[in-house]
């Protein structure tokens, strides 16, 4: 594991010492640079994919803790197999090996976007403010987000749910290019997202929804051992669902708990996707799959003595054996994966579970 220190510090960012940024990268981090204003402050967790012999250099001036392959293994020894080589699943690592309150998760290839003012959005300050604000799971609020400045609940709404819930994520959304999977992207490969939405809004209990791994934030005390970004490499089947396999297991934990997901700002510059046909011979089996798992999840029930995340995410795990192992033996290993993720999550934070 490589480390490094800050060199100045910007004056006393929110949630500075209880926040992680962690960025999975088999490319370069030349995308910090615009980054600096807002990230610089904060601890950086760098997953770096791929060949361990290759250097990534990281910009001066961050302080960070870079884990390539030899590190992987050699902390997590044979559960290292459940961590995705060669796929940007490999961030899970970095959450497993936090020790902050909150994560932030963005790909090395999104940048800085602009709003329709032409000002900056600083991202991270968006996250922190819909993660430290409540959700709305049980009753959908018509003005959006009603802890945000000029709104607030409109008439009807219950005021026995106007304390809300307890934010466990925060999905923010993309400029430029969409996150649209191969078939989209093959049909429509020129379209870009143009459309600044300013909402923010809480994903209402019992429904599921699609969530990117690319500018994701979350409350890691609280659902990181369910974020948990499965068995998606090369050399498995369900490649490219890595962030919807957290997303939909996350979701059914979240509504079990009362805890709330919320979407929509912050947006980040999406530079680049995939070559479409790539991305089609990754996704194929997942798209192919995703009718029996959404119906899987939606069918998903939690037993009233699982009263912890951790409680909850292995009675899942037994759930996904029993019913997805008859749909192919993959998701067989991915319930074991399950299991291995938490043992991993409890050996490498006894304190938190
Ligand atoms: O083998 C790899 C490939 C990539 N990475 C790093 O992961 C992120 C995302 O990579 P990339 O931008 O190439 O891929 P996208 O299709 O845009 O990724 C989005 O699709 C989702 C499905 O997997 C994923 O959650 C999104 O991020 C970059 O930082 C790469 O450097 C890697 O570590 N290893
Ligand atoms: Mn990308």
């Amino acid at each position: 594991m490589a480390a490094g220190s800050s060199s100045s510090v910007p004056s006393d960012p929110l949630l500075r010492d209880e926040l992680d940024i962690v960025i999975p990268t088999a490319r370069n981090l030349d995308f910090l640079e615009a980054w600096r204003p807002f990230f610089q402050p904060y601890h950086l967790i760098i997953v770096q994919d791929g060949d361990s012999k290759n250097t990534i250099s990281v910009p001066g001036g961050f302080d960070y803790e870079l884990y390539d392959r030899n590190d992987i293994d050699r902390i997590l020894g044979p559960r290292a197999a459940r961590i995705s080589f060669k796929d940007s699943a490999c961030r899970c690592f970095g959450y497993l090996v936090s020790k902050k309150k909150y994560i932030f998760t963005v790909d090395d290839d999104c940048f800085v976007a602009k709003d329709p003012s032409g000002k900056q959005i600083n991202a991270l300050e968006q996250h922190i403010r819909n993660l430290l604000t409540p959700s709305t799971p049980f009753f959908f609020n018509t003005l959006y987000d009603p802890y945000r400045l000029g709104a607030d609940f409109v008439r009807g709404y219950p005021f026995s749910l106007r304390e809300g819930s307890p934010t466990a994520v925060s999905h923010g959304l993309w400029l430029n290019v969409p996150d649209y999977d191969a078939p989209t992207q093959l049909v429509k490969p020129n379209e870009r997202n143009t459309r600044y939405v300013d909402a923010v809004l809480t994903v209402p209990k019992g429904a599921f929804f699609p969530m990117s791994g690319m500018n994701l934030a979350f409350n890691r005390e609280l659902i990181g051992q369910a974020m948990y970004f499965g068995l998606t490499d090369d050399s498995q089947p369900n490649v490219r669902y890595d962030d919807m396999w957290a997303a939909w297991c996350v979701k059914v934990i979240c509504d079990h708990m009362g805890f709330g997901v919320k979407t929509g700002l912050p947006y980040i510059w999406n530079s680049k996707a995939r070559t479409p046909l790539v991305n089609l011979r990754k996704e194929h089996e997942g798209i192919y799959w995703q009718e029996d798992i959404v119906r899987f999840f939606q069918s998903v029930t939690l037993s009233k003595t699982s009263v912890t995340v951790q409680e909850c995410y292995i009675e899942l795990s037994q759930q996904v054996r029993e019913k997805l192992g008859k749909v192919d033996a993959y998701f067989i290993k991915l319930a074991d994966a399950m299991m291995t993720w938490i043992e991993a999550w409890n050996e490498l934070n006894p304190s938190e579970n």
